[in-house]
């Protein structure tokens, strides 16, 4: 099952993690001063897994100046803040600690220690309200993708999620990856982006990237991003990205 991609779509395969890391940089840069130039505030969501070392070392290495730069959460786990699979705590311990400029405050996170459901229904309102539109547009996502397609926390095993039309912000009750308990960005949120951006690493999603970015192939949840007036790009690593660069693509 593929379908036409309609947003404009870029696609860089990085020879190393250096090339990685630098076109990391900069879209983070081209996103950033198109933001900061047109409202003073880069808006931005984060991922979990591989994405917060690369987005540290791209910053580190970089510099950017990021005071004005605001940092949300596409999906997040259900634990405490301080928990060691909590994203927020990654961010907190990985990249902060490295990043002396970037405080506290300018992570956004989910608050985990209220029901699950209401926990994505204030991080929803929250979100409204920094934007202060009920359809609020990020000014670039930062993706990661399973093996199994899976990105923010929509997964393949759960099209009810997939299919929502109306919350920007839903629970998960049952995610195949654990822990079991998640808030997640949906489709309606993610689609309305500037910029999203996936990025990707490691041999064993070569196949799925070539599904997802390549034959569009709906089975996977990564395939049903596509910005309804922004751009997707995909950076991925050259084992990540072998079988799609060995592929035709449009
Ligand atoms: O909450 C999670 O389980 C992770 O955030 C997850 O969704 C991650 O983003 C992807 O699995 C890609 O992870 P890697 O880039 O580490 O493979």
């Amino acid at each position: 099952m593929s379908s036409q991609r309609k947003c404009p779509f870029h696609a860089t395969i990085a020879e190393t993690e250096a090339k990685l890391v630098q076109s990391l940089c900069d879209v983070l840069q081209r996103c950033a001063n198109r933001a900061l130039e047109s409202n003073g505030t880069f808006r931005v969501g984060l991922s979990g897994g591989s994405l917060v070392q690369l987005l540290t070392r791209a910053l580190v290495s970089s510099n950017l100046n990021t005071k004005c730069w605001k940092f949300f959460f596409c999906d997040e786990r259900y634990v405490p803040d301080d928990h060691n699979e909590s994203t927020f705590w990654a961010y907190k311990t990985q990249m902060l600690t490295q990043l002396p400029n970037i405080s506290d405050s300018q992570l956004i996170k989910p608050n985990t220690t209220i029901s699950l459901d209401s926990c994505a229904s204030e991080y929803a309102a929250c979100i409204r309200d920094e934007f202060g539109t009920s359809c609020p547009e990020f000014d670039l996502l930062l993706l990661g993708m399973g093996p199994d397609g899976h990105t923010c926390s929509l997964f393949p095993e759960q099209p009810i999620a997939l299919s929502e039309s109306r919350r920007i912000v839903i629970p998960i009750r049952n995610s195949p990856k654990p822990p079991p308990e998640r808030i997640t960005f949906t489709l309606p949120l993610i689609n309305n982006a500037k910029d999203v951006v996936f990025v990707v690493t490691g041999a064993s999603k070569s196949d799925v990237v070539k599904r997802v970015f390549a034959d569009k192939d709906k089975n996977f949840p990564s395939a049903w991003v596509e910005p309804t007036h922004g751009d997707l790009t995909l950076i991925a690593d050259k084992d990540a990205g072998e079988t799609f660069l060995n592929s035709a693509y449009q």
